[in-house]
């Protein structure tokens, strides 16, 4: 049987509830997916807590990955149009439900409506089934608005305007999609939907006028960007927060400077433990509640991201980790180009100062 963690506002993850003898170390041994804990949302759905992030996977690569975290024991698994990969993704998922490794029932896919699909219904639906179509399903689990802004409606996912700049859509507001997204579940073309990228006072706005309120909201999550205030006000309103970019996203051409898991702090809490950074960082996260989606496509590092049941961070560590918060400057995923849209959801970043 799959364990439940209840997320109801205030209920902390208990940690010792993971701890089960058969649990797989970092020897390549596939972990039983029985026993991975899970978040139940509002909806009375359960997500598993540790999926595979699949942003800058090439296609090629993303068919291998996928096919390899499933055989590791995710079931979560996080798409999205804009990572172009989808297709491989889905063929992945055949791939494994066509041997046996899993039925699709076990899985679950998290997909995100494109900025260039906030329009009318039909456009939202549209931006929906391109993403059923490719990743072969006939649901998902969950669908996110990925920004709470949009662009100009059409095949280019970065469409330009003559000036040369990003071609912002502004007479649509989020709400409006978000109604499209409730007619989404009622056709049960998707079971749960939430958004990604919103802030405390769009989440607020959204609550108004939702009759499904949004049961995730996915951003950036980690210790330079610790997401503490936003994190309480999710889950004071049953919102489950899903932390993107968890390792800081090493690599990522707008990083300037060392991440999270270079972090010497990290680095020390890490050889305590006998573990790797990345464990850690991924294990900060399921203490605090949140679920996770590191990406990886490498074998062993996939492997390794999801073997972090068979120890504990202690309070103290997860003040240091807590400690090495840098405000705005934390911030990898800023998207400043859509910085014009009314609904642009980080406003500090466009202020001078540190805060
Ligand atoms: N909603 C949104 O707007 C966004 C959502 N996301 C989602 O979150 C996922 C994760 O975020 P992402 O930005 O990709 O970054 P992550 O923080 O998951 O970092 C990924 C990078 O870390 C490397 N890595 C993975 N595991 C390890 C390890 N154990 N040790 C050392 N390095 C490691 C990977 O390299 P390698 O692959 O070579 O192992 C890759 O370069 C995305 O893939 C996407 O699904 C991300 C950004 C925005
Ligand atoms: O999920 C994400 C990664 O890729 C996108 C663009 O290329 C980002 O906008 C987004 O936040």
């Amino acid at each position: 049987m799959f364990r439940i963690l209840d997320c109801q506002p205030r209920r902390l993850v208990r940690l010792k509830t993971f701890l089960k003898p058969s649990f797989a170390s970092q020897n390549g041994r596939s972990q039983s997916s029985e026993s991975q804990p899970m978040m139940r949302m509002n909806s009375g759905c359960d997500m598993p807590m540790i999926g595979i992030g699949t942003w800058k996977m090439t296609p090629c690569q993303a068919l291998d990955a996928v096919r390899c975290a499933i055989g590791f024991g995710y079931r979560h698994i996080d798409c999205a149009h804009v990572y172009q990969n989808e297709r491989e993704v889905g063929q992945a998922m055949q791939d494994k439900i066509a041997d046996g490794t899993v039925c699709r029932e076990q899985l679950f896919v998290t997909g995100k409506l494109w900025n260039t699909y906030h329009g009318c219904y039909e456009v939202v639906k549209q931006g929906l089934e391109k993403s059923l179509c490719d990743l072969k399903l006939s649901y998902l689990d969950l669908f996110l608005i990925h920004w709470p802004f949009g662009f100009e409606n059409g095949c280019e996912l970065f469409p330009k305007s003559p000036d040369g700049e990003l071609a912002l859509k502004k007479d649509i507001h989020f709400t409006n999609v978000w109604k499209s997204m409730e007619l989404l579940v009622h056709e049960r073309l998707v079971r749960n939907i939430g958004v990604s990228n919103f802030n405390s006072t769009q989440i607020d706005q959204l609550l108004q006028v939702a009759t499904i309120p949004p049961a995730v909201n996915q951003v950036e999550c980690h210790p330079y960007l610790n997401q503490v205030c936003l994190s309480t006000f999710c889950r004071e309103r049953g919102i489950q927060l899903v932390a993107y970019s968890p390792l800081g996203s090493p690599g990522y051409e707008n990083r300037t400077s060392p991440g999270p898991i270079d972090d010497p702090v990290v680095k020390c809490i890490a050889n305590n433990h006998k573990k790797t950074p990345a464990q850690i960082l991924i294990r900060y996260q399921i203490q605090r509640g949140h679920a996770v989606i590191p990406k990886s496509v490498n074998a062993e590092r996939i492997c390794q991201n999801f073997n972090v049941f068979d120890f504990c961070l202690m309070e103290h560590e997860m003040n240091q980790l807590l400690g090495l918060e840098k405000g705005k400057q934390g911030r990898v995923v800023q998207y400043t180009d859509a910085c014009a849209h009314p609904e642009y959801p980080f406003k500090e970043l466009l202020s001078e100062g540190a805060e």
